[in-house]
């Protein structure tokens, strides 16, 4: 579903960063991986590259056979709007609306009509146990909660990959195990690839393979 091959990536500041050097990878479909490695390592930058938020500077990404390479903004986004699911440390919720308004979003992007991703939003979020807590806002819930929320958006669209960088983050180890039981259980179930950036080894370990990043190529 993933291949990569020599993908190079420099940041170009004050002083050109070359963070990516050259990272051969494949990941099929179903998988179930986790990518650690220390802190500047270029995890998150190769997160953003497979999610089509940022570019590379050469070698070669296919998703599902099409290369990604050059997109105009519009295709991009019509790519991971149908193909991608994303979940962040942060939960990256909106704040002024509630869980279901939250989980309806990437809808409202595809052009859903209110009533049906209403209904969508609401099955999402009885599936993930909140269903009592649609009218709350993100402050008003949990981390626990407000992953679960991030997590109910990120599936509405019927993703083929869910792509999560620290997902349990900021969250405390209790429900961090809860979190990433969900995870795994959305991979065995469904079969939905999933792609986990994260510092912890523990998070790592319930994962099926963990990619090992250092010095900007794949150990
Ligand atoms: N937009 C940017 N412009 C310039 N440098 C950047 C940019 N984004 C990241 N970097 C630098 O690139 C390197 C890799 O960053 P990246 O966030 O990919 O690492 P990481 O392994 O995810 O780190 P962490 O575990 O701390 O989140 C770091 O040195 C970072 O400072």
């Amino acid at each position: 579903m993933i291949h990569l091959e020599n993908v190079n990536k420099t940041y170009f500041g004050a002083q050109p960063l070359h963070v990516l050097k050259g990272i051969n990878l494949d990941i099929e479909a179903g998988e179930f991986v986790s990518i650690m490695g220390a802190s500047g390592s270029g995890k998150s930058t190769l997160l953003n590259i497979l999610g089509i938020l940022d570019n590379y500077d050469s070698g070669l990404y296919t998703l599902n056979g099409v290369r990604i390479w050059n997109l105009s903004e519009s295709k991009a986004a019509e790519y991971r709007n149908h193909m991608i699911g994303f979940i962040f440390q942060s939960f990256n919720l909106i704040s002024f609306k509630n869980a279901v308004e939250n989980v309806e979003l990437p809808l409202f992007y595809q052009g859903v009509s209110r009533k049906k991703r209403h209904t969508l939003a609401m099955e999402y979020l009885e599936r993930l146990g909140l269903k009592d807590w649609a009218d709350h806002y993100p402050n008003e819930l949990s981390g626990g909660q407000k992953q679960r929320v991030a997590i109910a958006r990120a599936l509405i669209t019927k993703p083929q990959m869910i792509l999560a960088d620290e997902p349990t983050g900021a969250l405390d180890s209790k429900t961090s195990v809860e979190v990433m039981q969900l995870l795994k259980d959305l991979n065995a179930q469904e079969h939905i690839t999933q792609v986990i950036v994260t510092h912890d080894p523990g998070v790592a370990e319930q994962t099926n393979r963990i990619i090992r990043i250092k010095d900007g190529i794949i150990e």
